[in-house]
Protein backbone atom coordinates (compact mmCIF):
# COMPACT_ATOMS: atom_id res chain seq x y z
CA UNK A 1 0.00 0.00 0.00
CA UNK A 2 1.37 3.52 -1.25
CA UNK A 3 0.00 6.75 0.07
CA UNK A 4 0.70 10.28 -0.87
CA UNK A 5 0.10 12.75 1.98
CA UNK A 6 3.32 14.33 2.75
CA UNK A 7 1.37 16.80 5.55
CA UNK A 8 0.09 14.34 7.44
CA UNK A 9 1.71 13.23 10.95
CA UNK A 10 3.34 10.27 11.16
CA UNK A 11 1.34 9.24 14.58
CA UNK A 12 -1.99 10.38 12.90
CA UNK A 13 -0.86 7.97 9.60
CA UNK A 14 -0.27 5.19 12.04
CA UNK A 15 -3.89 5.36 13.24
CA UNK A 16 -5.63 5.82 9.47
CA UNK A 17 -3.68 2.87 8.22
CA UNK A 18 -4.00 1.04 11.49
CA UNK A 19 -8.11 1.73 11.43
CA UNK A 20 -8.24 0.55 7.87
CA UNK A 21 -6.10 -2.63 7.81
CA UNK A 22 -7.08 -3.26 11.50
CA UNK A 23 -3.56 -4.83 11.77
CA UNK A 24 -0.71 -2.82 14.07
CA UNK A 25 1.37 -1.50 10.69
CA UNK A 26 4.86 -0.76 10.52
CA UNK A 27 5.74 2.05 7.56
CA UNK A 28 8.11 3.77 5.97
CA UNK A 29 8.63 6.69 4.06
CA UNK A 30 10.36 6.04 0.55
CA UNK A 31 12.40 8.35 -1.86
CA UNK A 32 9.38 10.02 -3.27
CA UNK A 33 7.99 10.67 0.28
CA UNK A 34 5.37 8.12 -0.33
CA UNK A 35 4.28 6.13 2.32
CA UNK A 36 4.67 1.97 2.26
CA UNK A 37 3.29 -0.14 4.47
CA UNK A 38 5.50 -2.73 5.11
CA UNK A 39 5.09 -6.43 5.62
CA UNK A 40 4.08 -8.02 8.76
CA UNK A 41 6.85 -9.39 10.24
CA UNK A 42 7.28 -13.01 9.97
CA UNK A 43 7.35 -15.00 13.19
CA UNK A 44 5.97 -15.08 16.47
CA UNK A 45 8.01 -15.73 19.39
CA UNK A 46 6.81 -18.25 21.66
CA UNK A 47 7.26 -16.77 25.24
CA UNK A 48 9.11 -14.38 23.60
CA UNK A 49 12.12 -16.90 23.29
CA UNK A 50 13.34 -19.37 20.31
CA UNK A 51 11.59 -21.99 19.14
CA UNK A 52 9.52 -19.20 16.98
CA UNK A 53 5.98 -20.09 15.49
CA UNK A 54 4.31 -18.81 12.76
CA UNK A 55 2.09 -15.74 13.43
CA UNK A 56 -1.19 -16.88 14.08
CA UNK A 57 -2.16 -15.28 10.64
CA UNK A 58 -0.52 -18.03 8.76
CA UNK A 59 -1.94 -20.51 10.52
CA UNK A 60 -4.41 -22.35 8.44
CA UNK A 61 -7.83 -24.19 9.97
CA UNK A 62 -7.14 -27.96 10.32
CA UNK A 63 -8.77 -29.24 7.38
CA UNK A 64 -6.89 -26.75 5.21
CA UNK A 65 -2.82 -27.97 6.50
CA UNK A 66 -1.17 -29.55 3.88
CA UNK A 67 -1.00 -32.60 6.04
CA UNK A 68 2.85 -33.75 5.02
CA UNK A 69 2.94 -37.30 6.38
CA UNK A 70 0.21 -38.45 3.76
CA UNK A 71 2.20 -37.21 0.64
CA UNK A 72 3.24 -40.47 -1.51
CA UNK A 73 6.85 -41.40 -0.88
CA UNK A 74 6.59 -44.10 -3.93
CA UNK A 75 4.98 -41.87 -6.41
CA UNK A 76 7.54 -40.14 -8.92
CA UNK A 77 7.55 -37.76 -11.80
CA UNK A 78 8.37 -38.69 -14.97
CA UNK A 79 11.95 -37.64 -16.15
CA UNK A 80 12.17 -36.99 -19.86
CA UNK A 81 15.73 -36.65 -21.50
CA UNK A 82 15.24 -34.06 -24.45
CA UNK A 83 18.32 -35.10 -25.92
CA UNK A 84 17.24 -38.13 -27.81
CA UNK A 85 18.88 -41.08 -29.64
CA UNK A 86 18.85 -39.06 -32.91
CA UNK A 87 20.43 -36.04 -31.16
CA UNK A 88 18.07 -33.79 -32.90
CA UNK A 89 15.21 -33.96 -30.12
CA UNK A 90 12.75 -34.73 -32.24
CA UNK A 91 12.71 -38.66 -33.06
CA UNK A 92 9.28 -40.47 -32.67
CA UNK A 93 10.73 -41.73 -29.60
CA UNK A 94 10.64 -38.78 -28.08
CA UNK A 95 7.29 -37.96 -29.21
CA UNK A 96 5.60 -41.03 -27.80
CA UNK A 97 7.66 -40.42 -24.49
CA UNK A 98 5.84 -37.13 -23.94
CA UNK A 99 2.69 -37.97 -25.25
CA UNK A 100 2.71 -40.46 -22.62
CA UNK A 101 3.84 -38.00 -19.53
CA UNK A 102 1.00 -35.91 -20.89
CA UNK A 103 -1.78 -38.50 -21.09
CA UNK A 104 -0.77 -39.39 -17.72
CA UNK A 105 -0.19 -36.84 -15.65
CA UNK A 106 0.59 -33.40 -17.63
CA UNK A 107 3.55 -33.17 -15.97
CA UNK A 108 7.14 -34.06 -16.22
CA UNK A 109 10.81 -33.13 -15.59
CA UNK A 110 13.19 -32.61 -18.29
CA UNK A 111 16.57 -32.75 -18.85
CA UNK A 112 18.89 -32.22 -21.41
CA UNK A 113 16.49 -29.22 -22.69
CA UNK A 114 19.28 -27.15 -23.89
CA UNK A 115 18.83 -23.89 -21.78
CA UNK A 116 21.93 -22.64 -20.39
CA UNK A 117 22.97 -23.68 -17.09
CA UNK A 118 24.95 -20.47 -16.41
CA UNK A 119 21.68 -18.36 -17.52
CA UNK A 120 19.19 -20.26 -15.20
CA UNK A 121 21.49 -20.11 -12.45
CA UNK A 122 22.14 -16.19 -12.67
CA UNK A 123 18.79 -15.52 -13.18
CA UNK A 124 17.94 -17.47 -9.74
CA UNK A 125 20.37 -15.79 -8.15
CA UNK A 126 19.12 -12.28 -9.46
CA UNK A 127 15.69 -13.57 -7.84
CA UNK A 128 17.26 -14.19 -4.56
CA UNK A 129 19.36 -10.99 -4.50
CA UNK A 130 15.52 -9.29 -4.98
CA UNK A 131 14.05 -10.48 -2.20
CA UNK A 132 16.98 -9.96 0.01
CA UNK A 133 16.34 -6.70 -0.71
CA UNK A 134 15.43 -4.14 2.32
CA UNK A 135 11.65 -5.11 2.46
CA UNK A 136 10.86 -1.08 2.09
CA UNK A 137 12.54 -0.96 -1.24
CA UNK A 138 11.22 -3.86 -3.30
CA UNK A 139 7.74 -2.66 -1.03
CA UNK A 140 7.48 0.22 -3.78
CA UNK A 141 6.84 -2.34 -6.33
CA UNK A 142 3.95 -3.55 -4.33
CA UNK A 143 0.61 -2.51 -6.14
CA UNK A 144 -2.80 -4.21 -6.82
CA UNK A 145 -3.17 -2.31 -10.25
CA UNK A 146 -3.54 -5.48 -12.55
CA UNK A 147 -2.92 -3.68 -15.66
CA UNK A 148 0.84 -2.86 -14.12
CA UNK A 149 3.70 -4.45 -15.89
CA UNK A 150 5.42 -5.13 -12.81
CA UNK A 151 4.04 -6.56 -9.37
CA UNK A 152 5.06 -7.43 -6.17
CA UNK A 153 2.59 -9.78 -4.73
CA UNK A 154 2.39 -10.85 -1.28
CA UNK A 155 0.46 -13.25 1.48
CA UNK A 156 -2.94 -11.66 0.96
CA UNK A 157 -4.02 -12.72 4.79
CA UNK A 158 -4.98 -8.99 5.01
CA UNK A 159 -7.67 -8.70 2.91
CA UNK A 160 -8.74 -12.58 2.75
CA UNK A 161 -6.74 -14.12 5.97
CA UNK A 162 -6.90 -18.10 5.47
CA UNK A 163 -8.30 -18.03 2.11
CA UNK A 164 -5.50 -15.82 0.35
CA UNK A 165 -3.33 -18.04 -2.53
CA UNK A 166 -0.11 -17.02 -0.72
CA UNK A 167 -1.53 -17.96 2.96
CA UNK A 168 2.50 -18.25 4.80
CA UNK A 169 4.13 -15.25 4.13
CA UNK A 170 5.36 -15.93 0.67
CA UNK A 171 6.26 -13.07 -1.92
CA UNK A 172 5.96 -13.05 -5.78
CA UNK A 173 6.89 -11.00 -8.29
CA UNK A 174 4.87 -10.90 -11.81
CA UNK A 175 6.72 -10.15 -14.95
CA UNK A 176 4.79 -8.92 -18.28
CA UNK A 177 8.01 -10.67 -19.88
CA UNK A 178 7.56 -7.65 -22.83
CA UNK A 179 8.24 -4.93 -20.21
CA UNK A 180 11.81 -4.53 -19.78
CA UNK A 181 11.04 -1.31 -17.61
CA UNK A 182 12.84 -2.68 -14.48
CA UNK A 183 16.04 -4.19 -15.87
CA UNK A 184 17.68 -4.00 -12.47
CA UNK A 185 14.61 -6.89 -11.25
CA UNK A 186 15.93 -9.82 -13.28
CA UNK A 187 18.55 -8.53 -15.82
CA UNK A 188 18.08 -11.29 -17.63
CA UNK A 189 14.92 -12.42 -17.56
CA UNK A 190 14.56 -11.51 -21.65
CA UNK A 191 16.88 -13.47 -22.80
CA UNK A 192 16.09 -16.71 -20.41
CA UNK A 193 11.96 -16.34 -21.89
CA UNK A 194 13.73 -16.36 -24.90
CA UNK A 195 15.41 -19.34 -24.20
CA UNK A 196 12.37 -20.81 -22.54
CA UNK A 197 10.39 -19.75 -25.22
CA UNK A 198 12.51 -21.94 -27.81
CA UNK A 199 11.91 -24.91 -25.33
CA UNK A 200 8.34 -24.47 -25.02
CA UNK A 201 7.63 -24.33 -28.96
CA UNK A 202 9.77 -27.71 -29.16
CA UNK A 203 7.39 -29.09 -26.58
CA UNK A 204 4.44 -27.88 -28.33
CA UNK A 205 5.50 -29.40 -31.29
CA UNK A 206 6.07 -32.71 -29.81
CA UNK A 207 2.68 -32.42 -28.52
CA UNK A 208 1.10 -31.80 -31.60
CA UNK A 209 3.05 -34.54 -33.10
CA UNK A 210 1.91 -37.05 -30.59
CA UNK A 211 -2.04 -35.78 -30.92
CA UNK A 212 -1.70 -37.17 -34.98
CA UNK A 213 -1.20 -32.65 -35.90
CA UNK A 214 0.91 -30.53 -38.05
CA UNK A 215 4.07 -29.97 -35.40
CA UNK A 216 3.15 -26.24 -34.89
CA UNK A 217 -0.64 -26.75 -34.98
CA UNK A 218 -1.13 -25.86 -30.96
CA UNK A 219 1.57 -23.16 -31.25
CA UNK A 220 -0.04 -21.70 -33.79
CA UNK A 221 -3.14 -21.17 -32.10
CA UNK A 222 -1.53 -20.11 -28.78
CA UNK A 223 0.64 -17.16 -30.35
CA UNK A 224 3.76 -16.05 -30.71
CA UNK A 225 5.55 -16.36 -27.26
CA UNK A 226 5.37 -16.92 -23.29
CA UNK A 227 4.94 -13.28 -22.25
CA UNK A 228 4.05 -13.71 -18.17
CA UNK A 229 6.80 -14.97 -15.54
CA UNK A 230 6.39 -15.48 -12.18
CA UNK A 231 9.30 -16.13 -9.38
CA UNK A 232 8.52 -16.89 -5.60
CA UNK A 233 10.35 -16.61 -2.71
CA UNK A 234 9.63 -18.89 0.44
CA UNK A 235 11.25 -17.56 3.61
CA UNK A 236 11.92 -20.81 6.24
CA UNK A 237 8.63 -21.64 7.76
CA UNK A 238 8.83 -22.85 11.44
CA UNK A 239 6.58 -25.21 10.74
CA UNK A 240 5.51 -26.62 7.54
CA UNK A 241 3.04 -28.40 8.69
CA UNK A 242 0.53 -25.47 9.59
CA UNK A 243 0.84 -23.55 6.31
CA UNK A 244 1.34 -23.33 2.87
CA UNK A 245 3.62 -21.30 0.55
CA UNK A 246 1.37 -21.32 -1.99
CA UNK A 247 -2.29 -22.78 -1.86
CA UNK A 248 -3.73 -25.52 -4.15
CA UNK A 249 -4.30 -23.97 -7.80
CA UNK A 250 -3.92 -24.30 -11.16
CA UNK A 251 -2.38 -22.11 -13.74
CA UNK A 252 -4.26 -19.93 -16.04
CA UNK A 253 -1.82 -21.02 -19.18
CA UNK A 254 -1.60 -23.71 -21.46
CA UNK A 255 1.89 -24.95 -20.58
CA UNK A 256 4.17 -24.02 -17.67
CA UNK A 257 7.92 -24.07 -17.20
CA UNK A 258 9.04 -24.62 -13.64
CA UNK A 259 12.66 -23.64 -11.88
CA UNK A 260 13.33 -24.42 -8.32
CA UNK A 261 16.03 -23.93 -5.95
CA UNK A 262 18.38 -26.94 -6.01
CA UNK A 263 17.84 -29.27 -3.46
CA UNK A 264 15.18 -27.44 -2.07
CA UNK A 265 11.68 -29.39 -2.62
CA UNK A 266 8.29 -27.46 -2.06
CA UNK A 267 6.23 -28.16 -5.18
CA UNK A 268 3.40 -30.56 -4.80
CA UNK A 269 1.46 -31.61 -7.87
CA UNK A 270 -1.57 -33.86 -7.69
CA UNK A 271 -0.81 -37.53 -9.24
CA UNK A 272 -3.76 -40.58 -9.39
CA UNK A 273 -5.66 -38.66 -6.46
CA UNK A 274 -2.29 -38.30 -4.50
CA UNK A 275 0.19 -35.22 -3.69
CA UNK A 276 3.83 -36.34 -5.00
CA UNK A 277 6.65 -34.04 -4.36
CA UNK A 278 8.78 -32.88 -7.04
CA UNK A 279 12.20 -33.65 -6.15
CA UNK A 280 14.64 -31.01 -6.88
CA UNK A 281 17.31 -32.64 -9.17
CA UNK A 282 20.66 -30.46 -8.02
CA UNK A 283 22.61 -31.83 -10.71
CA UNK A 284 20.70 -32.45 -13.97
CA UNK A 285 19.66 -28.72 -13.67
CA UNK A 286 15.51 -30.05 -14.63
CA UNK A 287 12.54 -28.03 -15.09
CA UNK A 288 9.32 -28.97 -14.79
CA UNK A 289 6.84 -28.59 -17.46
CA UNK A 290 3.20 -28.66 -16.58
CA UNK A 291 0.15 -28.37 -18.95
CA UNK A 292 -1.55 -24.92 -17.40
CA UNK A 293 -4.94 -25.34 -16.49
CA UNK A 294 -5.16 -28.96 -15.58
CA UNK A 295 -2.48 -29.79 -13.03
CA UNK A 296 -3.10 -29.01 -9.47
CA UNK A 297 -0.36 -28.34 -7.63
CA UNK A 298 0.89 -26.29 -4.36
CA UNK A 299 4.22 -25.52 -2.61
CA UNK A 300 4.90 -26.08 1.14
CA UNK A 301 7.03 -24.51 3.22
CA UNK A 302 10.50 -25.54 4.48
CA UNK A 303 11.65 -25.69 8.01
CA UNK A 304 15.37 -24.44 7.73
CA UNK A 305 15.47 -23.08 3.88
CA UNK A 306 14.04 -20.60 2.18
CA UNK A 307 13.34 -21.58 -1.47
CA UNK A 308 12.97 -19.66 -5.04
CA UNK A 309 10.86 -20.56 -7.91
CA UNK A 310 10.58 -19.10 -11.19
CA UNK A 311 7.78 -20.03 -13.29
CA UNK A 312 7.21 -18.81 -16.97
CA UNK A 313 3.63 -19.18 -18.40
CA UNK A 314 2.80 -19.84 -22.06
CA UNK A 315 -0.87 -19.12 -22.90
CA UNK A 316 -2.94 -17.95 -25.21
CA UNK A 317 -3.17 -14.38 -26.69
CA UNK A 318 -5.70 -12.23 -25.90
CA UNK A 319 -7.42 -12.37 -29.76
CA UNK A 320 -6.90 -16.22 -29.85
CA UNK A 321 -9.55 -18.26 -30.40
CA UNK A 322 -9.33 -21.41 -27.88
CA UNK A 323 -11.37 -24.57 -28.29
CA UNK A 324 -11.53 -28.29 -28.92
CA UNK A 325 -8.90 -28.59 -32.08
CA UNK A 326 -11.11 -29.56 -35.48
CA UNK A 327 -8.95 -32.26 -36.67
CA UNK A 328 -9.41 -34.07 -32.98
CA UNK A 329 -13.36 -33.87 -33.18
CA UNK A 330 -15.67 -36.48 -35.25
CA UNK A 331 -18.80 -38.46 -34.00
CA UNK A 332 -16.96 -40.83 -31.95
CA UNK A 333 -14.90 -37.98 -30.12
CA UNK A 334 -17.37 -34.96 -29.83
CA UNK A 335 -16.16 -31.96 -27.87
CA UNK A 336 -15.74 -31.52 -24.13
CA UNK A 337 -15.14 -27.71 -24.53
CA UNK A 338 -16.75 -24.94 -25.87
CA UNK A 339 -15.25 -22.35 -28.56
CA UNK A 340 -14.36 -18.60 -27.06
CA UNK A 341 -12.52 -16.01 -27.19
CA UNK A 342 -9.83 -15.15 -24.79
CA UNK A 343 -10.56 -11.56 -24.67
O1 LIG B 1 6.99 -22.42 -6.18
C1 LIG B 1 6.52 -23.33 -6.83
O2 LIG B 1 7.10 -24.38 -6.98
C2 LIG B 1 5.15 -23.18 -7.46
C3 LIG B 1 4.98 -21.88 -8.17
C4 LIG B 1 3.67 -21.81 -8.89
O3 LIG B 1 2.88 -22.71 -8.87
C5 LIG B 1 3.32 -20.59 -9.67
O4 LIG B 1 4.10 -19.61 -9.68
O5 LIG B 1 2.23 -20.59 -10.28
FE1 LIG C 1 1.33 -22.44 -10.33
Amino acid sequence: MEISCPKLAMSELALKLHSTTCQPCIFHVNRNHHIVLMEQTLFQPANGKVPLSPSPDFILPKDKRPLLSQVSKLATIPIINMEDEDGHGLSSSLVKKISQASEECGFFQIINHGVPKELSESMMSAITEFFNLPPEERAELFTEDMTKPVRLLKANWRKRPLRGVRPFLTLGILLMISAICYPEILPNIAEYAKEIGVLMKRLLSLISQGLGLDKDCIQKRLGESPRLSQANYYPPCPDPELTLGLAVHTDLNALTILRQSRGVTGLQVVKDGQWVSVDSIPILSSILMMEGTRVHHRAVTNKDLHRVSLAIFYGPNKDSIIGPIEDLIDEEHPPAYRICRVS
